[in-house]
C-alpha cells in the first residue's frame, strides 16, 4: 500500500513538490525558483510554461531523492499562488500572454471605472471582496481586451482561463489530449466572479465584467478525486486543490471556528476560520472560502492580505544588493539594537488589508545621517510585523475574538528576530509548528482525506505539534510609540500615486 501523499506547492517565487508520510512529516522536497518579470512599474508577470516545466522537474527531484515511484503515492494535492491569471489555447496548450501575477496593478484604471458606479464595495456582498487590482476577474478582462483574438476564442471555448491550479491540473491530466479544466472553491472565491453563497460563477458579475462563461473552469470541492495524473506521476489520483493561504489554514489544522494562522511568504496572509456561513467584514478584511471537503458544507474564512512581506527582503537583495541571500537579513538586522528611527512602508502594489489603497506607494521614512543598512534591514523585518498587527486588530474588531496566540508558517518564520518582534508588537504569543511547510501539507491533507489515506480531521489535528513559542517582552509604552510612528508613516504613503 502507498505510504505517502505528495503535494505540488506552486508559490509566487518558487515551485515545490513535497512528499509527506502519515504523521504529516516531510519525507522529501524538490524546489525551484522561477523568473519574476517586471516589464514596467506596477506590472508583474510569470512565464506559465516555465512554471509547468519547473513543476515537472521538482516532482522528479523529490521522487528521485528517496527513490520513490508514482505507486508510492496514494494521492497528490495541488496548492498555488492565488489570483494569478492565465489564458491559453486549448488546442496548442500555449499561453496567449505571460500570466498576470496577483501583485500586478495594471488594471487599476479599470477598477477606478467600476468603482465610480456604486463604490469599491459594490461586489462585497456577493463575493466578499472589494474592487481591487488584486483579484483575477478584471485581470482576465484585461487579457481578453488586449490580446488580439482572445475574446472571440474565449467565447467559443477555444481559449481557457485558469489560475495556476487550473493550469497545472489541465497539464497533469493530459493537456491538449483532454486535460480536465477545473478549479476548486477556494481559488474560485479569489476571482471576484464566484458568488460566495451559490459557489457558482455569478451571471450578473460575468456580464458586468464582460467575461464569457465558456472560458471558465468547472468549480469543484477542495477534496475529491478529480482525475489521474499522467507524465511522471502516471496513475496517481489528483485529489486535492486549495489556494495556498487556505491550504495553510488546513495544514495548521484550524478546523474550529475562531482558529487562525498567519503565513509569511512573498506576502503575508492571516486567515481565521469563521464557520459555515460567510462572515462579512466592516474593517477591511476579505470574506473567502476556507475549504470544502467533498460534498460537505463550505467553511468560510476572514482574511487579512498583505501584499509585501518577504518580497521586501527580496527587493533589498535583488534591487539594492544589500544582502546576498534572504537569510542574511537576520544577521544584518541583529547587528544593531533597534531601527535607528527608520520606518519602511512597502506599499509596492498599493496597500491591501485593511487599507485597500491602490494609490499608496512604498516609502522609507525617518532617515538621518546616523542610519545604516542594518537599520534598514531591521525596519524591513519590522514592516511585516506592523502590517500583521493592523490585520489582527481588524480581525479583533470584526469578530470580537481576542487572540490568545498566533500560529505562524511560511518561508520567513525561520527568522527568529522577526518572530520575537512580532510577539512584542502584537502583545500576543507567537507559535511556530514543527512543519512550517503548512501550505503543501494542507494540500496533501485535502488529497489524503479524499482517498482515505487519513481518516478525518481529528487525525490531522493530532499531527500538529509546536516547535517554538515566543512570548511578548516589550513594554507597553515602547510598543505604542513604535505603532504611532508606523501609523504616521502609513498615512504618508497613502494616495501617493496619481
Ligand atoms: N531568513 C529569512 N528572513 C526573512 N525573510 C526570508 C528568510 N528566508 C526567506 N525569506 C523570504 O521568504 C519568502 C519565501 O517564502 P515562501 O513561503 O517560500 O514564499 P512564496 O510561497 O510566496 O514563494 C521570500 O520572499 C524570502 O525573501
Ligand atoms: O505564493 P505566496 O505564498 O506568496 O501566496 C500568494 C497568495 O496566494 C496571493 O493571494
Amino acid at each position: 500500500m502507498a505510504q505517502y501523499v505528495g503535494a505540488i506547492d506552486q508559490g509566487t517565487t518558487s515551485s515545490r513538490f513535497i512528499v509527506f508520510n502519515k504523521a504529516g512529516s516531510i519525507v522529501s522536497v524538490g524546489q525551484k525558483e522561477h523568473e519574476q518579470i517586471y516589464p514596467r512599474p506596477g506590472y508583474v508577470e510569470h512565464d506559465a510554461l516555465e512554471i509547468w516545466r519547473n513543476t515537472q522537474a521538482v516532482i522528479q527531484e523529490a521522487l528521485a531523492q528517496k527513490g520513490l515511484k508514482p505507486q508510492d503515492l496514494a494521492a497528490i494535492g495541488i496548492t498555488n499562488q492565488r489570483e494569478t491569471t492565465l489564458i491559453w489555447d486549448r488546442r496548442t496548450g500555449k499561453p496567449l500572454h505571460n500570466a498576470l501575477v496577483w501583485q500586478d496593478t495594471r488594471v487599476d484604471p479599470i477598477v477606478e471605472d467600476f468603482a465610480k458606479d456604486g463604490g469599491y464595495d459594490r461586489l462585497r456582498d456577493k463575493t466578499g471582496l472589494p474592487l481591487a487590482s488584486y483579484f483575477s476577474g478584471l485581470k482576465l478582462r484585461w487579457l481578453l481586451d488586449n490580446v488580439p483574438g482572445a475574446r472571440e476564442k474565449a467565447a467559443s471555448g477555444d481559449v481557457l482561463f485558469g489560475n495556476i491550479d487550473t493550469w497545472l491540473v489541465w497539464n497533469l491530466t493530459g493537456g491538449v489530449n483532454g486535460g480536465c479544466h477545473i478549479t476548486d472553491v477556494t481559488n474560485a472565491s479569489r476571482t471576484q466572479l464566484m458568488n460566495l453563497r451559490t459557489l457558482d460563477w455569478d451571471e450578473e458579475i460575468l456580464s458586468l465584467f464582460n467575461i464569457p462563461r465558456a472560458c471558465l473552469p468547472q468549480i469543484r470541492s477542495s477534496s475529491e478525486v478529480y482525475g489521474e495524473a499522467t507524465d511522471n506521476l502516471a496513475g496517481v489520483p489528483i485529489a486535492g486543490i486549495l489556494g495556498d493561504q487556505q491550504a495553510a489554514l488546513v495544514g495548521q489544522a484550524c478546523f474550529k471556528q475562531g482558529e487562525a494562522k498567519n503565513t509569511y511568504g512573498t506576502g503575508c496572509f492571516m486567515l481565521m476560520n469563521t464557520g459555515e456561513t460567510p462572515y462579512p467584514s466592516k474593517c477591511g478584511l476579505l470574506t473567502t472560502v476556507g475549504y470544502r471537503f467533498g460534498q460537505g458544507k463550505a467553511v468560510y474564512a476572514l482574511e487579512g492580505s498583505i501584499a509585501i512581506a518577504g518580497a521586501l527582503v527580496q527587493w533589498l537583495r535583488d534591487n539594492l544588493g544589500m544582502i546576498e541571500k534572504s537569510s542574511d537579513i537576520e544577521t544584518l538586522a541583529r547587528s544593531v539594537e533597534d531601527n535607528g528611527g527608520v520606518t519602511i512602508v512597502p506599499a509596492f502594489s498599493g496597500l491591501y488589508a485593511p487599507h485597500w489603497n491602490s494609490h499608496a506607494r512604498g516609502l522609507i521614512g525617518g532617515l538621518t545621517r546616523y542610519a545604516t543598512k542594518a537599520h534598514i534591514a531591521r525596519a524591513a523585518l519590522e514592516a511585516t510585523a506592523f502590517q500583521t498587527r493592523e490585520v489582527l486588530d481588524a480581525m479583533t474588531k470584526d469578530t470580537g475574538i481576542i487572540a490568545t496566540e498566533l500560529r505562524t508558517d511560511g518561508g520567513m518564520v525561520v527568522n527568529e528576530l522577526l518572530m520575537q518582534f512580532q510577539a512584542d508588537i502584537l502583545d500576543v504569543p507567537v507559535v511556530r509548528p514543527k512543519v512550517i511547510e503548512t501550505t503543501a501539507l494542507g494540500a496533501a491533507y485535502a488529497a489524503g482525506l479524499a482517498t482515505g489515506f487519513w481518516s478525518g480531521t481529528d487525525e490531522l489535528v493530532q499531527n500538529w505539534a509546536v516547535d517554538k513559542r515566543w512570548t511578548p517582552a516589550m513594554d507597553a509604552s515602547r510598543r505604542e510609540r513604535l505603532n504611532a510612528l508606523w501609523n504616521k508613516a502609513v498615512s504618508r504613503s497613502l494616495d501617493w500615486a496619481d
